[in-house]
């Protein structure tokens, strides 16, 4: 059975495209599947990241992947797992469990799914021989040496410096046995990719849709039953947190002609205006971080906005020659206006010190009862601008006390305050604290911004910013003192009440409307 199988392959493999696949004659891509081996991993004590590396490479070299298994450390179960997954995909890949100690039985299993014997591998031996020493034979290092009776060596060369890898990949018919130590697992598949390339490949295209997945899966059930002879495949992925997009929807399929197809009948059929265009949305905007982009995308369209970019970058300037990184931090809480601060910041910051180390450093007020959703904005952020946050509690006087105290050298905090908030009228763009606060200087560079110019500002550069603010909140407070702000609510046809996202607000008098 194996024999007449393993026959196929090799057809397949001098023929190219023409493969033979099991029951259906039709041209596919390679299948696989994968065993990811480990009691650990069913303990939650070790997360897997060997069969998602494992499923990104193998999809760049155009074979399907059709199944993951998470297995425990068991002769049986890794025997009838293998078993299985060896008659039903045309390659398997194995990860875990080839190490020395008694829980390592992947060796064992596959064997025995094949019905072989373990048996010391000559040219392992060797190479055992040369990197343990003579004396190895006595030890559990032996069991590195064996493997079932008919397996194959891969050895991988090393790309850099050109060296056969010390350790072969090992494959007994059409199961592939990687170690589970993830750097070793993705030496040897990065340096043995040939072994798993085809002819194929995937042609993948994507919308992002601002609808409800609820209200598009009908167009999509459609589209997915007509292209399905045709091998298309269509995705629907949902993102909770971006402020663009609901839905990211993917067509993929190994022909062009028919993922194209599918595309663009999913373009006629899907609500009209609810396709992001791919134009003027920027997936990464953070990378893009020239201080220059900024003011490009403004000059023609928001001459005014252009304007108080530049002298916003101008204050921020002055203020990186007056202060290191080590005098200054942001006063970020995940606010709209400290977020569209703290991306010109950042630009300044890149622009001033490209070379930097140094973390730009956040002060972080927190509330006694912060929204999650903030929190989890704040966390993204940290991500995305490497930011060493510094999270004080406590009223804001006392918080700011005790960060002299602790962090002696901040002199001074960027933020996004701007004039039409409370006692902020005569702010100026270097103000100190006042008298009855801690000594601080206050640097505002967003002073004469509007609430619209924040908006316009954020959006059009697609920044994410905290998902509250597409939820009808228009400034952010505590969670016991902040409401959606009321200017923005309506009933849709089905009576339910909703709220339009802050950016829709029309009468900026209103923005702190929900705040208690
Ligand atoms: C670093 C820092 C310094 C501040 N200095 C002052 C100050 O000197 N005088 C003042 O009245 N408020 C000061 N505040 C408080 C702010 O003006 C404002 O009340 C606070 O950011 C809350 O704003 P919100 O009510 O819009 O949420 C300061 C806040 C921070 C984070
Ligand atoms: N808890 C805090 N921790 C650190 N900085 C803060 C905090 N609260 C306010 N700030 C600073 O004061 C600025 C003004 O606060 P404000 O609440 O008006 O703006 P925001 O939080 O950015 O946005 P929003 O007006 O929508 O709440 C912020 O941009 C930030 O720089
Ligand atoms: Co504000
Ligand atoms: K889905
Ligand atoms: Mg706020």
């Amino acid at each position: 059975m194996h024999a007449l199988r393993n026959n196929f392959h090799n057809l397949g493999r001098r023929f190219g495209r023409f493969r033979l696949y099991q029951s259906h004659n039709k041209e596919m891509p390679k299948t696989a599947g994968i065993i990811v081996v480990g009691d650990e991993i069913l303990k939650g004590q070790t997360k897997d990241i060997n069969s998602h590396h494992m499923c990104q490479s193998l999809h760049e070299l155009g074979v399907d992947v059709k199944q993951i298994s998470v297995i425990r450390d068991d002769v049986d179960v890794i025997a009838s797992e293998t078993k299985k997954f060896s008659a039903l995909y045309d390659i398997v890949l194995t990860s875990g469990g080839i190490g020395p100690t008694h829980d390592d039985v992947t060796i064992e299993g596959i064997a025995k799914a094949f019905e072989e014997r373990v048996v010391p591998n000559p040219t392992l031996v060797e190479l055992c021989k040369k990197y343990f020493g003579q004396g190895f034979k006595d030890t559990p290092k032996m069991k590195l040496a064996c493997t079932p009776q008919s397996a194959e060596l891969h050895f991988g060369v090393d790309k850099v410096k050109g060296e056969r890898l010390q350790f072969p990949l090992i494959s007994v018919k059409n199961v592939y046995i990687f170690p589970g130590i993830p750097v070793l697992l993705n030496r040897l598949f990065d340096n043995l990719k040939h072994l798993f390339t085809t002819d194929d490949h995937f042609f993948m295209e994507k919308l992002l849709v601002n609808a409800f997945e609820t209200d598009i899966a009908p167009v999509l059930t459609a589209c997915a039953k007509k292209f399905d002879g045709a091998g298309v495949q269509i995705g629907s992925y949902p993102d909770w947190f971006n402020n663009y997009y609901k839905v990211k929807v993917t067509v993929e399929s190994a022909n062009e002609d028919a993922t194209k197809a599918a595309l663009k009948e999913l373009k006629d059929k899907l609500p009209q205006g609810c396709l992001l265009d791919s134009h003027k949305y920027c997936s990464d905007p953070v990378a893009q971080n020239g201080v220059e982009a900024f003011a490009d995308i403004f000059e023609t369209e928001d001459p005014i906005l252009h304007h108080k970019i530049e002298n916003s970058i101008e204050i921020l300037n002055e203020a990186l020659t007056m202060y290191s990184l080590d005098e200054l931090c942001i006063g970020f809480n995940g606010g709209k206006d400290c977020t569209a601060l703290l991306h010109l910041l950042y630009a300044a910051i890149c622009r001033k010190y490209p070379q930097r180390n140094s973390k730009l450093q956040a002060l972080y007020i927190q509330d006694e009862h912060p929204f999650e959703e903030l929190e989890e904005f704040m966390k993204h952020s940290t991500n995305r601008y490497n930011l060493n946050v510094i999270t004080m509690k406590g009223a804001m006087k006392a918080a700011l006390d005790t960060l002299q105290s602790q962090q002696p050298y901040i002199k001074a905090v960027v933020m996004g305050t701007r004039c039409t908030d409370p006692y902020s009228k005569n702010l100026s763009a270097f103000t100190p604290t006042d008298g009855d606060w801690p000594y601080y200087m206050r640097i505002s560079p967003i002073l004469n911004w509007s609430y619209r110019d924040i908006w316009t500002f954020l959006r059009k550069l697609s920044l994410p910013y905290c998902v509250l603010y597409d939820r009808g909140y228009t400034s952010l407070g505590s969670r016991d003192k902040t409401q959606r702000n009321e200017k923005l609510r309506y009933t849709d046809n089905q009576n339910n009440v909703k709220y339009r996202p802050a950016h829709c607000l029309q009468n900026e008098d209103l923005e702190r409307n929900g705040r208690l």
